[in-house]
């Protein structure tokens, strides 16, 4: 009999057979096989499983649906119930010829996606036991979000149909979304690959004991924090505290927080084909710190299971390798030296590019700036080290291994940026991560709240505490800080005198406190560390031998004070070899070698602080040196600069005079203010005439938020004064700056004195709740102040409005995407009733509701000035539309509304319409993505006929039929 007609003749028994037991197991597993074969296509497939329908009726429409697609279709039908079924209800039952007939004769696939659907029952069966630790997996890769877990986890699923659905939607995210579950199934669920016959054993344990190696060699690396070389270790596990991680502009929603993860995760991929991952962050926000860290967790297995080995490189260490090496020395000598088998595991590499992570940490450190220039594929042949990082940065070598690098900003140019997969920004600590790292730091509460509140009692400290190394500086100088009173460091140079005190404090116990002249009985000790610090500076050397330590006259008792520690990047060779505890105190000694050193001449200052002026070069005071070991990054220059306008501050004068002239400082002080000037200066000249009609507008560049910085080190109005008061603008654009905290107290500093009132737009940067505090010094000069996504809360608000309801220029503000609630519409209403001539109001994308918008209504019905009102995005519904709308009636300001997107509905729509009814002033109002429907517009278009000044009213993505549409544009104002 036909396979055809034996559906037909035994339909009542196959149903009942796969509807015994009353569970839908049987008919999905049939689902499962005849899709993985091809016989149902997915849209059958979405059909035949409809939930809520009876079993038998399923199983009816299912056998209906595919006796309509022929004999061959029903003989594969035949065939999964054959297999599906349990022995005892295939009683009875014929099969036909069919049993045996399946067999995939399908080409196998390349696709994952299409993996999923043609291994389906085989997936299905191996995930089920695993379903939450692939979605834990696939959510940490970004591969779906918490709404899909919760959709797939609903308890009324049994984990095959979790399973199911599951695979459902990875395949439908796409193909990469599927490797990642399949690479997870892979290793989590596989047996080891058999091994071949008379193979050595090679692929299933060779390269697992390499793993090993380089475990426990990563292991014993990361173990500990790297700044704490000396006495008093402290394990990454105890103090590791989370930082800020965000994308890149260009990757996405730069507001998003990643987790450690995500840095590696599919999210923010912005070039697929590309394999390098940036993380990059300025000096001390943790680079370093976050890469010990995942190499940590991965030497641990608790994260980026996905790669097999993980080879981690110190572009700091890669500096000395003058060899040519191939791709093969680079791996195995660099990181770790397999026992045996390294032509094997070469190979296994080659093979497997995906399953390799190469990190390289710090690229600013690395000697030559990034090119693209000369081109290197070849893995066994010899190079030398920057060709082999770059074409293994771009993928012309080893592509398909994924690469993940460190850098400060200012070294990834825009000719590395063409080959990144993304880039997400390290920007530090939050206010929680200082409080955390605080209290890891110190297991004595009491001194944790000392240093917590002592930090509280000084934002412009706070402040730099987002940026960790200051964070460390600070809990490790705690009794400093602590007896210091109200001379507490407000700046870089304060912190790093602090840092200076402490050493050498822990070097004499006995003694309670140093004496007031400290500086100079260390003066020697201080003087050798400069030179060491400053020559190795200017050569792009961060780690110095005993030869380099002598050469700068260090000796070993200038060693155990404990600014230099050991690198164990060079562990691996007799000599012994130093770094100083962190780079930035490198910038320091070298600095102080600078303000100290008699040898010092002015022009050598001239041309530390026009280091951002040179595409190329360093420090660049021992010029001309023939192998001029050079580097784009500008960096440490700066941060040099910025320490050398701080020692040659009033402020600490006294200090110094103790060990040099007053006439010698006196000089280098002036040289200082005249190159900050100078530098100021010529960013004014660089502003363009404004076109008529505009606004004269200044974009600055970082470099001028540097020397900003530079001059608050000197903590002297004067300067500050005089630096801007020549500065005719109405705009200064700050945006994508990276401003932080810090920033904004040395902004602050500045600008207060300027003369006419600017716009200050602060878009983009990271000034949060702290960094607004530390701005209010500058709030009378600033007419508007624009501080979209920048991580402000209501707190933050709070303040900034007691201080700016009295400064008489302040009339605008934009705060879009920030972290605002209903918690701060008082404010803001207060801030309306109280200032009669404030003008605009922008606060879209924020997480306002309905009792928000009473609260602002407060503000509105008093205000006769406010021209700008802005809350798209945000929930104000129909309530809170109606409340506006009640404040408003009576408005005679208003010019421009936009409530776009805010679940406004018909009654909301009415309300509103009487705003329009009676305004004599109201020009534009944004309704667009809210729920209105015909009726809602109705009454818009009714007030319209009332009204002569309004030009457009916005409804775009309302809940209006096409027909509804076209019969409402007879009033050309409204626009849809
Ligand atoms: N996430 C963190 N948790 C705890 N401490 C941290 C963290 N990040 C940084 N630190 C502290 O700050 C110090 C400096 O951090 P790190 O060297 O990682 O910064 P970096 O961004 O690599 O700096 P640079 O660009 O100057 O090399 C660390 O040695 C550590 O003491």
């Amino acid at each position: 009999m036909s396979a055809q007609k034996l559906v037909l003749s035994q339909r009542a028994e196959l149903v009942q057979a796969l509807s015994r037991g009353g569970t839908a197991e049987g008919v999905d597993c049939v689902l499962d096989l005849l899709i993985s074969w091809g016989v149902l296509l997915w849209e059958d497939y979405v059909c035949a499983c409809v939930a809520n329908k009876p079993l038998s009726t399923r199983t009816r429409d299912l056998l209906d649906l595919v006796y309509e697609k022929g004999e061959r279709a029903c003989e594969l039908l035949l065939c999964a119930f054959c297999q599906v079924l349990p022995e005892a209800q295939k009683t009875g039952l014929e099969f036909g010829k069919c049993v045996s007939v399946v067999k995939d004769d399908r080409e196998p696939s390349t696709m994952a996606t299409e993996t999923l659907l043609c291994h389906r029952p085989f997936l299905v069966s191996r995930l089920r036991d695993h379903v939450d630790g692939a979605l834990e997996h696939l959510l940490g890769r970004g591969c779906l979000t918490s709404a899909d877990r919760e959709e797939i986890q609903l308890p009324v699923y049994t984990s095959s149909q979790q399973a199911r659905r599951l695979l459902d939607k990875v395949r439908f995210r796409g193909e990469d979304s599927a490797m990642v579950l399949l690479h997870y199934l892979d290793r989590t669920t596989s047996p080891p690959p058999p091994e071949k016959e008379n193979e050595q054993p090679f692929a299933g344990r060779c390269w697992l004991v390499y793993q090993k190696k380089l475990c426990s060699s990563i292991l014993a690396q990361c173990y500990f924090l790297s700044t704490c070389g000396g006495a008093g270790k402290y394990s990454l596990d105890d103090v590791y505290t989370d930082g800020l991680l965000e994308l890149s502009q260009g990757c996405g929603d730069t507001q998003v927080s990643l987790g450690l993860e995500d840095v590696l995760g599919q999210v923010g991929t912005l070039n697929e084909e590309a394999d390098t991952v940036l993380v990059s962050g300025q000096a001390g926000s943790g680079k370093s710190t976050l890469l010990q860290r995942l190499h940590l967790l991965w030497a641990r297995r608790e994260a980026l299971q996905d790669f097999l080995l993980l080879f981690p490189f110190s572009c700091r260490k890669l500096n000395a390798e003058e060899r040519e090496l191939s791709l093969r020395d680079l791996l195995f000598l660099h990181c770790c030296w397999p026992d045996r088998d390294q032509d094997k595991l070469f190979a296994f590499v080659l093979d497997n590019p995906h399953l390799v992570l190469l990190t390289f940490d710090g690229l600013d450190e690395f000697k030559q700036s990034f090119s693209d220039e000369r081109r290197h594929c070849c893995p066994t042949q010899a190079a030398p080290m920057s060709t082999l990082l770059f074409n293994l940065l771009q993928g012309s070598l080893m592509k398909g291994v994924r690469k993940l690098v460190t850098s400060r900003p200012e070294a990834a140019g825009p000719s590395l940026r063409q080959y990144l997969r993304k880039e997400v920004l390290l920007k530090g600590f939050s206010p929680g991560g200082i409080d955390c790292f605080v209290r890891k730091h110190h297991q004595d509460r009491g001194v944790a709240s000392g240093v917590l509140q002592a930090l509280q009692s000084n934002t412009a400290l706070l402040g730099l505490c987002h940026i960790p190394v200051f964070c460390w500086i600070v809990s490790k100088c705690y009794k400093e800080l602590l007896g210091c009173g109200k001379g507490s460091p407000q700046t870089f140079t304060d912190v790093y005198l602090m840092v200076l005190q402490h050493f050498f404090r822990r070097k004499s116990p006995q003694q309670k406190s140093l004496g007031s002249s400290w500086l100079l009985e260390h003066f020697q000790t201080i003087m050798h560390l400069g030179q060491l610090a400053f020559e190795g500076l200017d050569a792009s050397c961060y780690i110095f031998s005993e030869v380099d330590l002598q050469n700068s006259g260090v000796a070993e008792e200038d060693i155990t004070i404990g600014f230099l520690i050991h690198s164990k990047n060079f562990s691996s060779t007799d000599e012994r070899h130093f770094e100083f505890l962190h780079i930035t105190m490198q910038c320091f000694f070298a600095a102080l070698h600078i303000v100290l050193s008699d040898k010092t001449n002015l022009n050598q200052i001239r041309t530390l602080f026009q280091t951002q002026c040179k595409s190329k070069g360093c420090i660049g005071f021992c010029q001309p040196r023939e192998q001029s070991v050079m580097t784009t990054e500008s960096s440490n220059p700066q941060i040099t600069a910025k320490f050398v306008s701080g020692l040659l501050s009033q402020h600490h004068s006294d200090l110094l005079q103790q060990s040099c002239s007053a006439t010698m400082l006196g000089k280098k002080s002036k040289c200082v203010v005249k190159c900050v000037s100078k530098g100021v200066q010529r960013h004014f000249k660089s502003i363009p005439q404004p076109v008529k009609g505009e606004k004269k507008s200044m974009h600055a560049m970082p470099s001028f938020v540097w020397l900003i910085s530079c001059i608050y080190e000197m903590q002297d109005s004067d300067v500050a004064m005089n630096s801007v008061a020549r500065l005719e603008v109405d705009h200064l654009k700050l945006t994508y700056c990276n401003i932080g905290p810090v920033e904004c107290t040395a902004l602050a500093y500045v600008l207060q004195y300027l003369r006419c009132p600017v716009g200050l737009q602060l878009d983009y940067n990271c000034v949060g709740d702290v960094g607004v505090e530390q701005l209010l010094p500058c709030l009378p000069v600033c007419s508007s102040l624009y501080l979209r996504n920048n991580n402000i809360s209501d707190e933050g608000i709070r303040r900034l409005i007691d201080k700016g309801v009295h400064c008489e220029s302040f009339k605008k503000i934009a705060l879009f995407s920030n972290n605002l609630t209903d918690a701060c519409t008082q404010d803001f209403a207060h801030l309306l009733k109280t200032k009669q001539i404030f003008l605009s109001l922008r606060l879209g994308n924020n997480n306002i509701t309905s009792r928000g918008a009473e609260q602002l209504a407060e503000g509105l019905r008093c205000s006769q000035s406010l021209q700008y009102l802005g809350l798209w995005g945000n929930k104000i519904g129909d309530r809170g539309a109606e409340a506006l709308a009640e404040a408003l009636k009576d408005n005679t300001s208003l010019v421009w509304l936009s409530l776009v997107g805010n679940g406004i509905g018909n009654s909301g729509a009415q309300a509103l319409a009487k705003i329009i009814q009676k305004s004599k002033t109201l020009e534009e109002m944004w309704l667009s993505k809210n729920c209105i429907t015909r009726v809602g517009v109705e009454y818009i278009v009714k007030a319209l006929e009332e009204n002569v000044t309004v030009k457009s009213v916005w409804l775009r993505g309302n809940n209006l039929s096409q027909p509804e549409v076209e019969e409402f544009q007879r009033e050309c104002r409204l626009i849809f």
